[in-house]
């Protein structure tokens, strides 16, 4: 038997099972949380002339402190008057284009106006442009403001409604296939028999689903039986990109995952990581379907779903950078020197120390939904004291 992977070697492997999926234009509406498939250029210029970035007073810097003989109004949305002449000045408001021959913004609750005079009542512009937004600051027309595989965040969604895209060119949401395996699997809701327990595995990658842009193509739950299972495999790969099972990825008697994947003519890239929860996963490619295996334990199942089938997800987005992002915290008290697994420790945080929950068994789902993060220790890391640094995954 292989020695397990290690964690990058296996993700980078399940990564290079996948290709993008097409291209496809989508709403703004619709573009939420998933990846740019070309760059994004500029339609027009931000700001497209300098404008006021508070409500007051366009006057020219040199001739502080004033007084000025207010000549025009411009509200956002208009057009500016005439140059001013020396000793002019243009009541505006925020978002409005400075009239030619203004630099400078005066504040409102720093000027003083009597009919069509200004004075200056208060400190005043600090430097010459203060309050203006210049023309182009943002972006110019032409330039790239979002790249390929960036995620469309709200706030880059925003910016590409101010470049001027109502649509953008995305890919096609993956169609994901969830099989849950076990005889002791009954539907929640359901009458439970003797023997069984209710199966979470589905709701919960379905509800981690649910969060990205993919598509819930079928859910079924299966004994463990092989020619059901590779009847269920085969159904559900002729009609999905990702096959997710759950459970019977191990070495027991019951554990039919693998031999079904290969009778419905799976190819299995590898099978089992070094991490913990979640060793006994497994990849591969059936038909057009990237196929992986998750352990059946509740914890080990949502370990490896974040860390390999929402890279998974993200890979047939086009996403640039796929994997999830570890920020690091220091540990609220020591722990102890690590086994030969990546080890994904149950955690909570608070105030933004990291600690470890108490319970730390695979099928705790107890502790995992108290969880607010997944505290890593490293393959054979050293005992850690208090107050060190470590790599933490935020789950909650
Ligand atoms: N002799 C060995 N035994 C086990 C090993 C090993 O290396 N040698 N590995 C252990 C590890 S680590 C894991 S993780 C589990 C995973 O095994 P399977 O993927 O085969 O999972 P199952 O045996 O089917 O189930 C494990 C556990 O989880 C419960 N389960 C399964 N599916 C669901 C579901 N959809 N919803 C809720 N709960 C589920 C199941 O009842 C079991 O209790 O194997 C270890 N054994
Ligand atoms: O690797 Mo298993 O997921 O520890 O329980």
């Amino acid at each position: 038997m292989a020695d397990p992977l290690p964690l990058a070697d296996a993700q980078a492997r399940l990564l290079a099972l996948a290709t993008p999926l097409a291209q496809e234009q989508a709403d703004l509406a619709e573009a939420s949380g998933r990846w740019l498939a070309a760059n994004i250029g500029a339609r027009v210029d931000h700001p497209f002339a300098d404008l006021s970035a508070m409500d007051g007073y366009a006057i020219r810097y040199d001739e502080l402190p004033g007084p000025w003989r207010v000549v025009q109004e411009i509200a956002a949305g208009a057009v500016p008057g005439a140059p001013l002449a020396t000793g002019e000045a243009a009541r505006i408001f925020t978002g409005a284009p400075l009239p030619a021959g203004a630099d400078t913004i005066l504040i409102q609750e720093e000027a003083a106006r009597s009919e069509d005079t200004l004075r200056l009542a208060g400190k005043g512009p600090r430097a010459k442009g203060a309050h203006v937004r210049a023309k182009g600051m943002s972006f110019s027309a032409g330039s790239t403001v979002l790249r390929a595989g960036e995620r469309l965040t709200p706030a880059r969604i925003g910016l590409a409604a101010m470049a001027g895209h109502a649509v953008v060119p995305v890919r096609r949401r993956p169609r994901v296939a969830l099989i849950s395996t076990g005889h002791e699997l009954a539907a929640p809701g359901t009458a439970i028999g003797p023997g069984q327990i209710y199966e979470s595995n589905a709701a919960m990658l379905a509800a981690m689903l649910s969060a990205e842009p993919a598509a819930l193509a079928s859910r079924r739950i299966l004994g463990d039986s092989l020619p059901l299972l590779v009847d269920a495999i085969s159904r559900a790969a002729a009609d999905c990109d990702v096959l997710v099972t759950t459970g019977g990825a191990s070495v027991g008697d019951h554990d039919l995952v693998r031999p079904a994947l290969e009778a419905a003519g799976a190819t299995i890239d590898f099978w089992r990581v070094a991490m913990k929860p979640g060793k006994p996963l497994m990849a591969g490619r059936l038909g057009g379907c990237v196929v992986l295996g998750l352990p059946g334990n509740p914890v080990s199942a949502f370990v490896t779903a974040l860390l390999f089938l929402k890279p998974l997800i993200a890979t047939l987005g086009g996403a640039a950078d796929p994997l999830p992002r570890t920020v690091r915290l220091p540990l609220a008290v020591g722990t102890p020197a690590n086994g030969p697994r990546l080890d994904f420790v149950r955690a909570a945080i608070t105030n933004g120390m990291v600690r470890p929950l108490v319970v730390q068994d695979s099928g705790a789902l107890t502790a995992l939904a108290e969880a607010d993060a997944l505290l890593l220790r490293p393959p054979y890391a050293p005992a850690a004291e208090p107050g060190m640094f470590a790599d933490v995954l935020i789950v909650a």
